[in-house]
């Protein structure tokens, strides 16, 4: 396996009134292409933080990111985040002027999709994620909150990102459509070699991840998993 992301001692916290509240404190551990991690941990642990760090929307008080290698304050945080990773984080990111559709091209085009006929590729990748034809030629805007969420999701698979984070991606969808869509994350890690990071609630979820994460009072416990296929 190799090693695409590390975490190298980090730390975070946030200042209230003066006093500091430790988030993660000291944190190291990397992540390998090709598998999928869940995080999971009592609300108000640092899940969101911990992906925010993972994802350059932030970066550590101590300590560093590592992509390949390299610090991602050298890569640079908004080139890593256009290039190097694929954010499905709920209304993050989704353009409100664009159709559906478009949306996933653009993403494409961004990171240099090699696929040849997007639109058809991202036509079904959309249908695979439960959003019709009519509705990806829609505004993104005139979708639900639950469909806009999709749609990113359509577009965190079809670009060419080796990175995947996500926040609750099955969080506000009908049970068959979290079940395909922890099924294409499943996939994308096992079979597209990516790297799939998913901060989840729900343990059926985290129980066919490769590895679990689990946040608390600042440190991780991580769990090996079965290998389970999600059906
Ligand atoms: N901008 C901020 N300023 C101050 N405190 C913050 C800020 N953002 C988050 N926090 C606090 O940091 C802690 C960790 O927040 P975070 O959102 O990472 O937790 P979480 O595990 O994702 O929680 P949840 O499961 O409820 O989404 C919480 O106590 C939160 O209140």
């Amino acid at each position: 396996m190799t090693t695409l992301l590390e975490f190298q001692n980090v730390s975070y916290w946030y200042k209230h009134e003066d006093k500091q509240h430790d988030i993660l404190k000291n944190i190291s551990i990397t992540f390998d292409k090709g598998k999928f991690y869940t995080i999971v941990g009592p609300s108000g642990s640092g899940k969101t933080t911990f992906l925010a760090l993972a994802s350059a929307l932030d970066v550590p008080k101590e300590g560093s990111v590592l992509y390949e290698g390299k610090d991602i304050r050298k890569i640079g945080l908004s080139t890593f985040r256009n290039k190097y990773v694929s954010i499905v984080f709920q209304s993050y990111n989704v353009l409100s002027y664009m159709t559906a559709l478009q949306n996933v091209i653009t993403a494409m085009e961004i990171t240099k999709s090699p696929i040849k006929n997007k639109k058809d590729y991202a036509l079904n990748m959309l249908q695979r994620v439960g959003i019709s034809e009519k509705q990806a030629r829609q505004k993104v805007l005139t979708l639900s909150g639950g469909q806009q969420q999709r749609v990113s999701i359509a577009r965190a698979l079809s670009c060419q990102s080796d990175l995947i984070v996500a926040d609750e991606p099955t969080g506000n969808l009908d049970e068959d459509t979290a079940r395909e869509i922890v099924r294409l994350l499943q996939d994308l890690a096992s079979h597209a070699g990516k790297c799939v990071l998913v901060v989840t609630h729900d343990p059926s979820v985290a129980e066919v991840s490769d590895q679990t994460i689990r946040l608390s009072k600042g440190s991780i416990t991580i769990t090996e998993n079965e290998q389970i296929v999600f059906v």
